[in-house]
């Protein structure tokens, strides 16, 4: 099998491979200009945590070498500028503004303007690198927590190499899990209102060859009453300090059923995705996002014309129903006061 690779750099531009057609279309979406890059952010052409932060490192290569020319501080300001607008292309996750602002430590340590911009691709290539070699040593830690075989793992959203530079989170663990010759039974909600499930999570598991059923988000309950489920496992978008976790809306409801039934429920994130400056949930801002993404679906309406939406892209998870918090470095565990600041401070 050919690894997924949905990011792809060639020297001067940035390939995308167009989330929002998946799977039915495979459609490349060539980038020559940050704004164009914060674009594709925007509209979720890419999308998910790490992939985002990712895009950004590019995005501020392309940044710069729109700025080239300019005098070293006039670069350095406008660098800023540019950076902040591909930062504020999404809300919710930390990954975005982490990248923007590892790269801007690499410029401003760079005395020659010349040279700025080959350094912050070198930067940007590591950052995708890492991506890759962090995703499977999490799934590595992660594989463990998998369920016996014949019992059920459950996920949502899209957490694979689609979400990454390659080889993904919670689905980087069931792949590790699978991979290692566990034969567990895999489910995955269809995650409205985009379908990052049913669309994008199926058509992973498709091309890994792991069987997995399809459920709508609505089912989770009765698939957990009926002991289908022995853990959960779902990705993360910011990890605030105690633990608290944002990820794609549902995910809380799937925390609280799994709690009501008795059911481990597991976050697998890099520790760029730990915010520890973020004391508790309450402090994450959730982006919301158009009310037609909920009354259509792809341009077709679902709901009477004038319906009103509520759009929310993610909630947050409280700590108290976290089991375990798989990084690359280590599995944390509550208190995630202590856990996750020791894991931050061995990555
Ligand atoms: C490894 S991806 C982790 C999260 O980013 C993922 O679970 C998620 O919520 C993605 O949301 P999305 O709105 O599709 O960007």
């Amino acid at each position: 099998m050919n690894e997924i690779r949905p990011i792809n750099w060639t020297g001067s531009r940035l390939e995308l491979l167009d989330q929002t057609l998946l799977p039915h279309q495979h459609v490349t979406v060539r980038i020559t200009d940050y704004r164009a890059a914060a674009a594709a952010i925007t509209e979720m052409r890419v999308r998910g945590a790490p992939a985002i932060g990712v895009t950004a490192g590019y995005a501020m290569v392309l940044a710069a070498a729109e700025l080239q020319s300019r005098e070293r501080d006039h670069f350095i300001g406008a660098l800023r500028e540019a950076g902040a607008h591909i930062a504020a292309a999404r809300p919710t996750a930390v990954n975005l503004g982490w990248a923007v602002r590892r790269m801007m430590r690499v410029a401003e340590a760079e005395p020659d303007p010349g040279s700025i911009r080959p350094r912050l691709e070198q930067e940007a290539r590591r950052i995708q690198e890492e991506d890759e070699a962090i995703n499977r040593r999490i799934g590595e830690h992660g594989r463990a927590l998998m369920p016996a075989d014949g019992q059920g793992v459950l996920t949502h959203c899209n957490t694979g190499a689609l979400a990454t530079s390659a080889f993904g989170t919670a689905l980087g663990v069931i792949r590790a899990g699978w991979e290692a010759g566990g034969r567990f039974k895999v489910y995955n909600t269809e995650t409205r209102p985009w379908l990052q499930g049913a669309r994008l999570t199926s058509w992973e598991f498709q091309q890994l060859g792991i069987p997995a059923t399809l459920i709508a988000d609505s089912a989770a309950g009765v698939l957990m009453q009926r002991g289908e489920v022995s853990c959960v496992i779902t990705g993360a978008d910011r990890v605030a300090a105690n633990g608290d976790t944002a990820n794609k809306v549902g995910t809380y409801t799937l925390a609280v059923l799994a709690h009501e039934n008795g059911i481990p429920f597991y976050i697998a994130a890099p520790t760029s995705t730990v915010d520890l400056a973020i004391a508790h949930g309450d402090d994450i801002a959730i982006e919301e996002r158009p009310q037609h993404e909920v009354t259509g679906y792809g341009g077709t309406p679902i709901a009477p014309e004038g319906t009103p939406a509520y759009n929310p892209a993610f909630d947050v998870t409280p700590h108290r129903y976290i089991a375990g918090i798989v990084t690359e470095t280590t599995v944390c565990r509550p208190p995630y006061t202590e856990s996750l600041r020791q894991a931050v401070d061995a990555a």
